[in-house]
């Protein structure tokens, strides 16, 4: 199954990067940054629907989505575009994406980050850190409930948020349970990527109160954006049809228009 094979791969991309820079180290580096002010998950509340726009290469269910990749001119559009959040995919065997790319454009905008990876490993939460992202991705696939509960309170010290990802509702308890403030929906099931926009919708309710709810992945026209925003939706995750997209301001204007 995919999902095993890329956490098999982030296992074995942290123990390389352990072999470069122990545990201690980076943690001490992570710690000695100003802790962050949760800008993520701020930039997400403070809207009626809020944006965040994905900048990825390749993934495993379509293959090079964006052969030119022109990673700092995308985030430079997102930026102008009024993109509430960016979503940075660093997986590198499938997405085709590194911390060199996330790097960059964190040195070329402002927008809160998100460090789009498949968390296996405390490690992945202090790089993110030292990468200068604003939030990490926690699956609860990957991840049982006192792991995530660790996970998070791990976040919670370095000032990052957590997207939380559920897909199912199993996941989705684990999450509330593991007091996640970010919780989102994937309408890709990862283990065999069929997409399902009503899976947003159908896990709603077991979102808790006060929590802010994702609804991730399919997005592929205005009229999904709407449909999502009507399922209780209070932000959107949107790669492929942006990346897809020449003129991203313009796209991102569509999908907002939608939403209202
Ligand atoms: O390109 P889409 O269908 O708009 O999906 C974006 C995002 O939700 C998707 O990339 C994603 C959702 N969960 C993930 C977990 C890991 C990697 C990628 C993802």
């Amino acid at each position: 199954m995919i999902l095993d094979e890329i956490a098999a791969h982030a296992r074995e991309r942290v123990a390389a990067a352990r072999a470069r820079v122990p545990l201690e180290e980076l943690r001490a580096r992570a710690e000695a940054l100003p802790r962050g002010d949760f800008r993520f998950e701020k930039a997400l509340a403070g809207r009626e629907a809020a944006f965040i726009c994905e900048i990825k290469k390749a993934s495993p269910s379509k293959g090079v989505i964006d052969p030119q990749f022109d990673y700092l001119g995308i985030a430079g559009q997102y930026e102008e575009a009024g993109a509430d959040c960016i979503s940075v995919l660093t997986e590198s065997k499938w997405f085709l994406g590194s911390d060199d790319i996330f790097r960059a454009v964190r040195l070329a905008v402002d927008v809160p980050l998100l460090r789009k990876d498949f968390t296996v490993d405390e490690y992945q939460l202090y790089e993110a850190k030292v990468l200068g992202a604003d939030a990490v991705l926690l699956l609860c696939g990957l991840l049982d409930t006192d792991t995530l509960r660790r996970y998070l309170a791990v976040c919670d010290a370095l000032g990052l948020s957590a997207l939380v990802e559920t897909h199912d509702e199993a996941e989705l308890r684990s999450a509330a349970a593991a007091g996640a403030r970010v919780i989102g929906v994937n309408n890709r099931n990862l283990k065999d990527f069929s997409v399902d926009l009503n899976n947003a919708a159908r896990l709603r309710a077991g979102v808790p109160a006060g929590a802010v709810f994702v609804a991730e992945s399919g997005v592929s026209c205005p009229a999904d954006a709407a449909a999502l925003r009507q399922a209780g939706a209070d932000a959107l995750l949107v790669g492929e049809y942006l990346m897809r997209s020449l003129d991203k301001e313009e796209a991102l204007r569509g999908l907002r228009e939608a939403v209202k």
